[in-house]
């Protein structure tokens, strides 16, 4: 069976504890894994934590065999030794080439799935990478399509918790814009853009989450959706028109709506998914919700991939606090989302 693929992300940070204590722990997935990085890395990594996991190196492209307290990995080599806690330009281009294996190795099957630990974007841009923001946009690049979608799904939201809750246990959000200065979102909201996120994200819920016919509630960009036109004009200029055509090539659709008030539960009931109109209206109520225990994929690429819901949390590394929750749930998920599209293939 074609394995899952882990890629450490930031060595400085804490993806290579976290991947650490999955191998430790055994973590079981229906499906080999394996991870994407240093070997004496890790080794060094498993020592500062205390963890007895064994590190393997595997020969490029070899299998793994799964056991508790093993870790195999496909090596890549630091370019710089690494100290937990401090960025060194030195080792960007080992997180890109590390992503560039996992990407490589997808494409051509060897892979089932890539997991993305978190990378730190500025000292990616700072090494010389200067269009560098994330890896949904590298990976949209490497892939050669024009557009992809950021969405992070948490299948325990706080909002279900409460007594009579009938609807999803969980929160989907998905984001019309991704890593752009703020003073840049709304010329980047588009009639074009917005038909072209709407679609993948009604397509890929339907194939990779089994959604017969997704609901989707479209966010406002404005305060009150715009108050009429009298708090910006996006909604009444493009969302609405946009969200009317889209009705008309059958996508069901709510919105836009007030943000505010579209997260919360009576407005949530029903919806399969919610598109926010930017980074932070979207993903501070994601992580309100659900931090640590949602995942981040990327949707409309040719090849499935899943990361967490955190970053690099550089204070966190070696200290053995980091929370491998949502880590766990990434790899689950690349695991189903795997399956579900070789069934349909
Ligand atoms: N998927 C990815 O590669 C992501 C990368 N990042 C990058 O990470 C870097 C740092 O970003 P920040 O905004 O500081 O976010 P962050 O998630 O790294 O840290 C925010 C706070 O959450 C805590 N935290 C994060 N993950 C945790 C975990 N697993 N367990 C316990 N506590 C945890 C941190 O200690 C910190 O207090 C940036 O360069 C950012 O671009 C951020 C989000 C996702
Ligand atoms: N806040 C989510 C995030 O920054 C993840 O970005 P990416 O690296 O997955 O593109």
């Amino acid at each position: 069976m074609r394995p899952l693929v882990i890629t450490a992300g930031e060595p400085a940070g804490i993806g290579p504890d976290l991947i650490l204590g999955l191998a430790a722990n055994g973590a079981e997935v229906g499906r080999p894994w394996l991870a994407i990085g240093d070997p004496e890395l890790f080794r060094q990594r498993a020592a500062q934590l205390d963890l007895a996991v064994e590190v393997v190196a595997l020969a490029d492209g070899e299998a793994p065999q799964m056991a508790p307290g093993r870790l195999s990995l496909w090596p890549v080599a630091l370019r710089s030794p690494c100290q937990a806690g401090t960025l060194s330009l030195a080792n960007a281009g080992h997180v890109l080439e590390c992503l560039d294996v996992a990407i490589a190795a997808c494409r051509a099957g060897r892979a089932a799935a890539m997991v993305t630990a978190p990378l730190h974007k500025g000292v990616i841009i700072e090494a010389g990478w200067t269009q560098f923001t994330g890896h949904t946009e590298y990976l949209r690049d490497a892939c050669g399509i024009d557009e992809v979608v950021m969405m992070l799904a948490t299948d325990d939201a706080l909002h279900a918790r409460q007594p009579g809750w009938q609807g999803d246990p969980g929160l989907r959000v998905a984001l019309a814009t991704t890593h752009l200065p703020l003073r840049d979102v709304a010329d980047a909201i588009t009639p074009a853009s917005l038909g072209r996120v709407l679609r993948i994200l009604d397509h890929d819920l339907r194939c990779d989450f089994g959604i017969a016919r997704p609901r989707i509630a479209v966010c406002g960009l404005n305060p009150h959706a715009g108050e009429d036109g009298h708090l910006g004009r996006e909604e009444l200029e493009v969302i609405t028109p946009t969200l009317e055509a889209l009705r008309g090539e059958g996508l069901t659709l709510d919105g836009p709506l007030p943000a505010d008030t579209l997260f919360t539960p009576r407005h949530l009931a029903g919806v399969d998914a919610v598109l926010a109109m930017y980074h932070d209206q979207g993903l501070a109520v994601l992580k309100y919700a659900g931090f640590g225990r949602g995942a981040n994929l990327t949707l409309g690429l040719p090849i499935v991939r899943t990361s967490v819901d955190h970053g690099t949390a550089l204070d966190l590394a070696a200290s053995g606090r980091a929370d491998g929750g949502s880590l766990r749930v990434a790899l689950n998920l690349a695991a189903e989302m795997a399956a579900a599209r070789a069934a349909s293939a």
